[in-house]
């Protein structure tokens, strides 16, 4: 059997890009992303895409109508698929066993009673979505359950590595694709199909085919241990302002050895994201669950590391604002948990801006592609908030970065786009009130230049000279 037509139930982060790439190199098949969200598919389908992501216009544009389709009818999609990918959300529980930590998958069961529902002939179901070690067991009890004669199922799991922002380089370049299966002739079947899928543009040398239990733990093993890196690093950032070393300078010495290298030792604010954080509990959930503490609790530490950095940040800001932001207008650039995307999920900035307005400061916000209305939801979530209205009150969201900043008493920058970079630091000063600070979350910044300028100036891992304040309210030039 050959592939010709790929259902993917799911168009999100993930369904959305990879289908599209998939569709642009293998012009031959017909690829259809369903979402049960009819709001989602008529953004598919529509000149705003749903989500930001450098280079995903131009690839859609190319294959929509073509022989990439969007649609609600997820029916007819799955009846006439020979592959179905779930691509859905597993997020983190937020009831019952596991509250807090163990992945919810009932939208990746209930994708799976719809195909068990609404399929006929042989499929292949491929866990495109992260789940916990064994999922594929649970999906294939679902999908045979039924036992619908002329019906045949094969489960593979293929976890996705993309990252938002570099997502379709990262599908057209990809580092490796990971296909487990079952250990049977028939699963050996199905592997070689979904690598025959990606030999239209990964070269089969990338192409890792395991069993399917190591397949789906190695998804949150590489989650676990890149976000590990970042929460190594942030430790040694408060060692570093508690001592007088540099956390650039710490990281590029530790990243040269080639054994350790360079990627994923950039000092921050925390890591943020859909991603890391869930993947970890679920892995810290699996191994509570195996029976294994010491394991749990040497993961739960990569997550813990990472609130006390966010909350590490945001004290060093109410501090340096002399212990009271009460009424103090601040500003923060970047809403988003990383550059070239407007996804907020997971965004330290969330948690920054949630502090500051918790002590009563009042915020202006502003970010590049983060819907006005998704910091809003983000902000007045019930979670975070038992006073929405107020946050509300005290939040006002620009769409320029000169007039979130104009007359505040400090910026914070969150997210590290490459506008903020850009700015011109000496017409923001002037509008600021004195003494402007600004606290660099990100260490994007010119920070010897910043100082130059009159600005009050704190980063993460490195102690920064402080002009002094009678200078800084005189000629900042002169500073
Ligand atoms: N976001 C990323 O960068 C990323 C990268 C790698 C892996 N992952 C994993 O991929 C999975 C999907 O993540 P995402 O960020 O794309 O999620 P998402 O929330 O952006 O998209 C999931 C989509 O699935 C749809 N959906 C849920 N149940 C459905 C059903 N029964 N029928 C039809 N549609 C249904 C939702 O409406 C939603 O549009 C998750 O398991 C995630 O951990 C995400
Ligand atoms: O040196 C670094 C690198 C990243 N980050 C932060 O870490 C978070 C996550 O960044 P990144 O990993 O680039 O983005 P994600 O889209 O969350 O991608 C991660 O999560 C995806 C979902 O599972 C995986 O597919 C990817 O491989 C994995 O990188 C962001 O807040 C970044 O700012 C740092 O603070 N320092």
């Amino acid at each position: 059997m050959v592939i010709k037509k790929i259902c993917c139930i799911g168009a999100g982060y993930v369904g959305g890009p990879t289908c599209s790439v998939m569709a642009l190199k293998c012009p031959h098949i017909t690829v259809t992303v369903v979402d049960k969200s009819k709001d989602r598919i008529a953004q598919w389908n529509s000149d705003k895409l749903p989500i930001y992501e450098p280079g995903l216009d131009e690839v859609v544009a190319e294959c929509r109508g073509r022989n990439l389709f969007f649609s609600t009818d997820i029916e007819t999609a799955i009846k006439e698929a020979d592959l179905i990918f779930i691509s859905v959300n597993t997020p983190t529980k937020t009831f019952g066993n596991g509250k807090g930590r163990a992945a919810d998958l009932k939208y990746v069961e209930g994708a799976a009673r719809m195909i068990a529902e609404m399929a006929s002939g042989d499929k292949i179901v491929v866990e495109k979505s992260t789940v916990p070690v064994r999922a594929a067991e649970s999906i294939l009890n679902i999908l045979r359950a039924n036992n619908k004669p002329g019906v045949s199922y094969q489960i593979l799991s293929n976890p996705e590595f993309l990252a938002e922002g570099t997502a379709i380089d990262d599908l057209l370049k990809a580092d490796r694709v990971l296909i487990g299966g079952e250990d049977t002739p028939e699963g050996h079947a199905a592997v070689e199909k979904l690598c025959w899928v990606y030999e239209h543009w990964i070269s089969r040398c990338n192409i890792i085919t395991t069993n399917t239990w190591s397949s789906e733990l190695s998804k949150l093993a590489a989650n676990a241990f890149l976000a590990q890196r970042i929460s190594s690093i942030n430790s040694l950032s408060a060692v570093c302002e508690a001592t007088g070393a540099d956390i650039s300078e710490v990281a590029r010495a530790v990243g040269l050895d080639s054994r350790i290298g360079s990627k994923f030792l950039q000092a921050s604010v925390g890591f943020g994201g859909s991603c890391f954080q869930k993947d970890i509990l679920n892995l810290v959930y699996i191994c509570e669950c195996l029976n294994l503490p010491e394991v749990a609790a040497y993961w739960q530490q990569v997550i813990d590391m990472n609130e006390y950095q966010k909350s590490r940040f945001s004290a060093k800001v109410i501090e340096s604002l002399f212990n009271t932001v009460s009424d103090k207008q601040i500003t923060i650039l970047g809403f988003a948990f990383k550059k070239d995307t407007g996804d907020t999920r997971e965004s330290p900035a969330i948690h920054v801006a949630t502090t500051l307005l918790d002590e009563g400061a009042k915020l202006h916000i502003y970010d590049p592609k983060v819907e006005p209305s998704q910091i809003i939801d983000d902000l007045t979530h019930l979670s975070v908030t038992e006073e929405p209205e107020n946050v509300k009150n005290s939040v006002t969201i620009h769409s320029d970065p000169y007039a979130a900043t104009m007359g505040t008493h400090a910026i914070i920058l969150c997210t590290e786009w490459d506008e903020f970079v850009m700015l011109d630091y000496e017409r923001i000063y002037k509008g600021m009130m004195k003494p402007a600070h600004i606290f660099d979350g990100r260490k994007i910044l010119d920070h010897d230049r910043l100082i130059k300028i009159g600005f009050q100036v704190q980063t993460i891992g490195k102690r920064l000279a402080r002009p002094l304040l009678t200078r800084m309210w005189g000629s900042p030039h002169q500073a």
